[in-house]
């Protein structure tokens, strides 16, 4: 069922569809010589739009610090900053909010950790989870996989049909993910997405500003088409 939700007068949106646009999820595996932190910063000046923090090889008190440092770049430009599956340390760091796929807690136990004003992200790969999530308080979704992708191991095929069905079950927004690069892009449009979210596209890549440049207006393209 559809529910109203946004941007009335005096309604409370932590998440703004605008925000959604180029969502970045990072990965130190191509980091070389650079810091996650110089690596996000060229990411945000080519126009990415909001930050997750996904680390799966550090141990807690490495990703606490290192959070730490990417949640004062985006600080610094006023980007959304989200933590992947950790809700206690989102909460801790004083993040934006907390990203959570079906394996890890609830949205509603999600909220109850970290409040009322931040940030809850959930992955949906159907129109029931989706609903699900919309109901327990999550303010986006994340879907996919919708290519194929090298960078998440068990990562699932979501079809452009349920992607499609899922952005018209829900009011919250609605990101895709996983396999998106410049070359496919715009075969995500028609959906009702409102933006891409990307890992190798943006950190694989030897230029980080431009790549985010390139992919911002392919988004922003495939959001309006
Ligand atoms: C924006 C966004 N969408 C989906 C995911 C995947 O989350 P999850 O299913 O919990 O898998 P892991 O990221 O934990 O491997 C995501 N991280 N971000
Ligand atoms: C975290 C995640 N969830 C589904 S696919 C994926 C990885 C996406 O990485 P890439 O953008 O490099 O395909």
């Amino acid at each position: 069922m559809k529910r109203i939700l946004g941007t009335a007068k005096g309604q409370k949106t932590r998440c703004r569809r605008e925000s959604m646009l180029l969502y970045a999820v990072t990965d130190r595996t191509w980091l070389g010589d650079a810091t996650l932190a110089k690596q996000v910063g060229a990411a945000i000046k080519g126009g990415v739009t909001f930050i997750q923090f996904r680390e799966k090889h550090l141990d807690k008190e490495a990703f606490i610090r290192e959070a730490k440092e990417i949640r004062e770049v985006c600080m610094n430009y006023q980007v959304p900053f989200v933590i992947n599956d950790h809700a206690d340390i989102a909460a801790a760091i004083d993040a934006d909010g907390v990203h959570v796929g079906q394996k890890d807690i609830d949205a509603l136990d999600a909220r109850r950790i970290l409040g009322e004003d931040k940030i809850i992200g959930v992955t949906a790969r159907t129109v029931e989870q989706a609903l699900r999530a919309q109901e327990h308080g999550a303010d986006y979704l994340g879907v996919g996989a919708v290519f194929q992708t090298n960078t998440k191991a068990d990562a699932v095929e979501v079809k452009r049909d349920t992607v499609k069905a899922i952005c018209e079950a829900v009011d919250i927004p609605v990101i895709a993910i996983g396999g998106i690069g410049e070359d496919n892009v715009l075969q995500l449009a028609g959906n009702g997405l409102c933006g891409i979210a990307v890992v190798s596209a943006l950190f694989a890549r030897p230029d980080i500003e431009q790549a985010a440049r390139n992919l911002k207006r392919l988004s922003e393209k495939m959001v309006n088409q």
